[in-house]
């Protein structure tokens, strides 16, 4: 059994990406700035800082990555407090902190929350009406796990 709830208008996004990736991400951020603006944006550090600089926008900004950062997002959407995660994750390189990425891929998928790994996926969730509306989504129930 799983369990609707009704997610407010403006969203609380998150921005992730891997260093190879960020410029990715920029460039999707910035031609999507004027969505991205009625939202609440988090990030970690480092990408963060990035988005905040190229885009003008206030970005919550979390801790780097590698050093906590994927955690304190997946922490977030456990608490039911992110609803839409932008993780551009780079598949051509192996990263130190593999096992947090994992974790946050993993939460996401848990708390059936929207993920996008692509700009493609990333395009099409934000120029739906999930980003317009008041939007029901069904959260699992674990109650007997
Ligand atoms: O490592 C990351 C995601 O796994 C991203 O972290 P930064 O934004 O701090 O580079």
């Amino acid at each position: 059994m799983s369990e609707t709830r009704s997610l407010p208008v403006q969203k609380q996004v998150a921005l992730v990406a891997h260093d190879k990736k960020k410029d990715e991400l920029v460039e999707w951020a910035l031609e999507n700035k004027e969505i991205l603006k009625n939202h609440q944006l988090i990030a970690t550090g480092s990408t963060g800082k990035l988005i905040e600089e190229k885009l003008g926008l206030p970005v919550e900004k979390l801790l780097s990555g590698p050093l906590g950062g994927d955690q304190q997002i997946g922490s977030l959407i456990a608490e039911g407090k992110l609803q839409f995660l932008v993780f551009f994750w780079d598949p051509l390189e192996a990263q130190a902190h593999d096992s947090d990425v994992k974790a946050l891929q993993r939460l996401a998928v848990a708390w059936n929350i929207l993920l996008a790994s692509n700009r493609t996926t990333a395009n099409f969730v934000l120029h739906s009406d999930f980003m317009e509306q008041v939007y029901e989504i069904e959260t699992p129930d674990y109650s007997n796990y």
